[in-house]
This record gives structure tokens, sequence and C-alpha cells, in this order.
């Protein structure tokens, strides 16, 4: 069967619940993750975003609560970081020939995709951070994932970097036709094509888009309100404004002082 249906959840977490001694990081989580959605996870530092990572990747096991994976389920994670031995240098082809089962053709195809053709005989401990996050992202779409999944991105990229490599994720998951859930911090960058945020402090304290939970108490208690506006500016989704005369004053995410007073 297709899991092309939006009622057929790739991954569905039911009441998951995760103690840690006398500590709980996780409690009363329910969601559900449709093929080609795209859900950011936010929330403040140690709110239980990676442990809700390794608990839907069944990395780890929840105390309480139920992980349900599709069948047809097929992830490609991309880490926050990955350990390199320093002692024994390996090239960007080398490491992503050592996945099993995949042939060099599909190597090459996630290669181009990546555009990363000139780092092939480059040192994986040589790479710049958007040029790892790049080589990570390559293996990651190896096994042609309907999920992806990334664990913020953009660390160690710097703002250009960033833009970039968050234009790469958005192509890829149009080639793809995949759907990705990613942990990320720079919400200002990534809101305009989630369908939905999950803020996390041990629960989910909202969801919902990215409109509705920039505008959420808790979200804002959380991030802050000069914050919220940010990111209620960058989903704004049109691709031009008319102004009040007709003519269109913006286009893309370039506006005008007029266009964004007339948005208002
Ligand atoms: N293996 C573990 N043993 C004990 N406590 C843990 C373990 N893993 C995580 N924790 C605790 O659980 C809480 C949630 O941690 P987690 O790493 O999931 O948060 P996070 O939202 O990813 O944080 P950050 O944004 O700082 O990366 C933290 O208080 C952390 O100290």
């Amino acid at each position: 069967m297709q899991i092309n249906s939006i009622k057929i959840p790739l991954i569905e977490l039911q009441n998951i619940k995760v103690v840690f001694g006398a500590k709980t990081a996780l409690q009363n989580i329910n969601l559900s993750i449709y093929p080609n959605t795209v859900i950011t996870i936010v929330g403040p530092n140690g709110g239980g975003k990676s442990t809700l990572l390794k608990v839907l990747l069944k990395l780890l096991s929840p105390t309480d609560g139920k992980v349900i994976h599709h069948r047809d389920l097929r992830i490609g994670y991309v880490p926050q970081k990955i350990h390199l031995e320093q002692s024994l240098p390996i090239t960007v082809e080398k490491f992503l020939s050592l996945k099993k089962g995949i042939s060099k053709a599909e190597i090459q195809d996630a290669i181009e995709l990546l555009s990363i053709k000139h780092l092939i005989h480059s040192s994986m401990q040589k790479l710049s951070g958007g040029e790892m996050q790049r080589v990570l992202l390559a293996r990651a779409l190896l096994n042609k994932p309907n999920l992806l999944v990334l664990d913020e991105p953009m660390q160690g990229v710097d703002l250009g970097g960033q833009i970039e490599l968050y234009q790469l994720i958005h192509q890829t998951r149009e080639k793809l036709n995949c759907a990705i859930l990613m942990v990320s911090h720079d919400l200002h960058i990534v809101m305009a094509d989630t369908n939905e945020v999950v803020c996390i402090n041990r629960h989910i304290c909202c969801a919902g888009s990215p409109e509705k939970v920039s505008n959420d108490p808790t979200f804002i208690h959380l991030f802050g309100a000069q914050f919220s506006q940010n990111v209620a500016f960058y989903t704004h989704h049109h691709n031009h404004q008319h102004n009040m005369h007709g003519d269109v004053c913006c286009i893309g995410n370039k506006h005008s002082v007029q266009c964004i007073n007339n948005g208002r």
C-alpha cells in the first residue's frame, strides 16, 4: 500500500513519556507525521527535542507510550554532528560508499542533487560546517527516504550558508516528495516552508501553523515578542503584494516599507 494518503501517518507517537532517573524529560506527547509535510520542532534548551527525535527514530524506548512506524517508512537522518577519528582521514566519496546496499549510481545522484562533486576527494575531517551538512544530507538521501529527519541542520553554518543549505533542503524535498521533521532554532529561516511548528518544553506547549504558534502566548513567553514578530514576518507566503493603486510593491522576500505598511 502506498502511503500517499494524508490520513496515514508515517510515524505516530501516542502518549509518550520519557523519564531519566528522577527527571521527566517528556510527557503526554502525541504527534503524527504525515507524508509530504514539514514539521519544525522548537523549544528551549533541555526542553526534550533531542530526546523526542531519539524516541521517534526508535533509538530510545519511551518509559511509557507507543511509537508506531508505518511499514513503508524510510528515514533519512541528518544528525547534529558526527564523530570522526582525526587520525583516520576519510574522503567524502569513501564516506558515502560506506552505506550498505547502495549503488554507485545512487551515490552519484545524491552528489549531484547536493552539488558536492567538487568535494568528493576532500577529507571529511577538513570540511567546513556548511560542506559537512551537505555531505550528511547527501548520505541521508541515499536510501530515498520518505521522511527526512534533521537535527539542527544550521548549526556551525554561517548565515549565507544557512540560507543556501535551507534552499537545498527545500529542493531535495520537492525532488523526493518526502516529509521533513526538523529541530531548529533558526525559525526566521525555516518557518516560511513549515506546515506545522511543535513547541516542546517537556510537553507540547503549543502546535500549529507558524502564524498560529508565533501568536501563542507560550511561544512568546519562551522566545520573546520581538522574535515572534520576526517569525510572523518571514512566514508571509505571497510572492508579491499590491499597493492601494494596484501596483506590485514587493517580490519574493524583498518587501518595501510601503508594502509592509499596506500589508498590516
Ligand atoms: N541519557 C540521559 N540521561 C539523563 N538525562 C538525560 C539524558 N538525555 C537527556 N537528558 C535530560 O533530559 C532533558 C532533555 O534533554 P534533551 O537533550 O532532549 O533536550 P534538548 O531540547 O534537545 O536540549 P538542547 O536544545 O540543549 O539540545 C535534559 O534535562 C537532559 O539533561
